[in-house]
C-alpha cells in the first residue's frame, strides 16, 4: 500500500447562482438556485513515502481542494483517500500530528511573538518531546539561517524571513508529510533557492513525502522528481519529470540573429517558430540534425551576428500545455 492513496476522487460544490434583475432577485430570496462546480472530477493517483512531487495545473485546476481534502479539511464527495492508514477527513487530529502544511500566502505565525516563543508554542501544541524539539529548533535554525531574526516579533520579519518561519514551524513535529503551497512566491531568488535547499535537505534527512503545488518551473525543477498535472480537475500527466520532458518537449531552438532582414531557409527538418525581423526562432530534433549540421546550414545562407542555443524548458511545455487545453475547451 503506498503511503498516499487518492482513489477515484471528486469534490463539487453546490453554488449558488445569482439571479439577474429585481423580481428573480427578489424570488431567490425565498427559493435559491444552484449549480455544482466539479472543482475535482475523478482523480486518482499513489504517493510512495519520501517522494517529492510537484502538483501542478493553471488557476482553478482543483490543486488547492484536493490538498484541502488530504488535510482533511474538506471532504471528498465521492471516492477515497488515505494518508498512512488514516482517513483525513475522519481523523483530522491525528492526521494534523502527521502532517504539516504551508500556504503561501497564509501565515501559521503569530504577529506578536518571536520565533522563539512561537516554537516553544507549537512544541506544546503537538507535544513534542524536548530532545526531539531541541534538535530540530537547531537543524532548522541553522538550515534556514534563522539566526538573526529569531528574537523579533513575526510583524517585523521579511516576507522571506515568514516563509522560513513558516516552514520551520511546518515541520518541527517531524511530519511524515509536508503540502507547501506556493512556497516561494513573492520572494526573490535568493530566498527562493535558500527553501528549495531546505526542504531537499529535510527530504534527505528525514525522508518526509513532499506534495508541492507551485506556479514557478524552476520549484518544481529544483525539488522535484515526480509531476502530477491537472486541469478542470483531472489529471492529465502523473509520471516523472524526466519522462516529462521528454514526452512533451518540442525539442531544441536555435536563436540567431542576422545582420539584416533578408533570410533563407529550405529544410524540412528546420522550422521557424518566431519571426522577429532579424531575430529567428528555429526548432529542430536532435534525433534528426545534429547541432554543427543546423548551425553549417544556417550561416552558409545567411549573415549571422549571433546565436543561441536552448532546450524546451518545463516552463515551455507546461505552457504550451496550459494553452492548448484552454483553446480546447473555448472551441
Ligand atoms: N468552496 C468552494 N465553493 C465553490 N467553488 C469552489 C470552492 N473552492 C473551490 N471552488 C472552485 O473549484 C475550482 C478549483 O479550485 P481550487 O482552489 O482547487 O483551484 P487551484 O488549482 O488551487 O487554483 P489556484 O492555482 O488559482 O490556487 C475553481 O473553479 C474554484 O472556483
Amino acid at each position: 500500500m503506498a503511503f498516499i492513496e487518492v482513489d477515484q476522487v471528486s469534490k463539487h460544490f453546490q453554488v449558488h447562482t445569482k439571479a439577474k434583475g429585481m423580481w428573480p432577485a427578489l424570488k431567490s430570496l425565498v427559493k435559491r438556485d444552484y449549480t455544482t462546480k466539479k472543482a475535482v472530477q475523478d482523480i486518482s493517483f499513489h504517493i510512495e513515502r519520501g517522494e517529492l512531487v510537484a502538483y501542478i495545473g493553471p488557476n482553478g485546476a482543483g490543486k488547492s481542494t484536493t490538498i484541502k481534502m488530504l488535510s482533511g479539511i474538506l471532504q471528498p464527495t465521492s471516492g477515497t483517500i488515505q494518508v498512512g492508514d488514516i482517513v483525513p477527513y475522519q481523523d483530522r487530529k491525528q492526521n494534523a500530528m502527521r502532517m504539516g502544511v504551508v500556504f503561501g500566502q497564509r501565515s501559521q505565525l503569530y504577529w506578536d511573538l518571536a520565533m522563539e516563543d512561537t516554537f516553544d508554542l507549537y512544541k506544546h501544541m503537538y507535544k513534542i518531546e524536548e530532545q526531539q524539539f531541541k534538535r530540530n529548533v537547531e537543524f532548522y535554525v541553522e538550515l534556514l539561517q534563522m539566526q538573526e531574526f529569531l528574537t523579533r516579533p513575526v510583524r517585523q520579519l521579511s516576507l522571506g524571513q515568514k516563509m522560513r518561519a513558516n516552514l520551520a514551524v511546518a515541520l518541527l513535529h517531524d511530519p511524515d508529510v509536508v503540502y507547501l503551497d506556493e512556497p516561494t512566491i513573492g520572494l526573490d531568488i535568493i530566498a527562493k533557492s535558500r527553501i528549495r535547499q531546505f526542504v531537499k535537505e529535510v527530504n534527505k534527512e528525514k525522508q518526509t513525502t513532499l506534495m508541492l503545488t507551485t506556479h514557478d518551473m524552476d520549484d518544481i525543477e529544483q525539488i522535484c522528481n515526480r509531476i502530477i498535472m491537472i486541469d478542470q480537475g483531472q489529471v492529465l500527466y502523473d509520471g516523472s519529470l524526466s519522462a516529462f520532458k521528454e514526452s512533451y518537449a518540442g525539442g531544441h531552438f536555435i536563436r540567431i540573429e542576422l545582420e539584416s532582414d533578408s533570410f533563407w531557409l529550405e529544410d524540412e527538418r528546420l522550422t521557424v517558430v518566431k519571426d522577429e525581423g532579424p531575430l529567428k526562432t528555429i526548432q529542430f530534433q536532435k534525433k534528426q540534425i545534429a547541432v554543427p549540421e543546423v548551425i553549417q546550414i544556417l550561416t552558409a545562407h545567411n549573415r549571422v551576428k549571433d546565436i543561441q542555443m536552448r532546450e524546451t524548458s518545463i516552463e515551455d511545455i507546461v505552457k504550451d500545455m496550459y494553452e492548448s487545453r484552454s483553446t480546447a475547451s473555448e472551441g
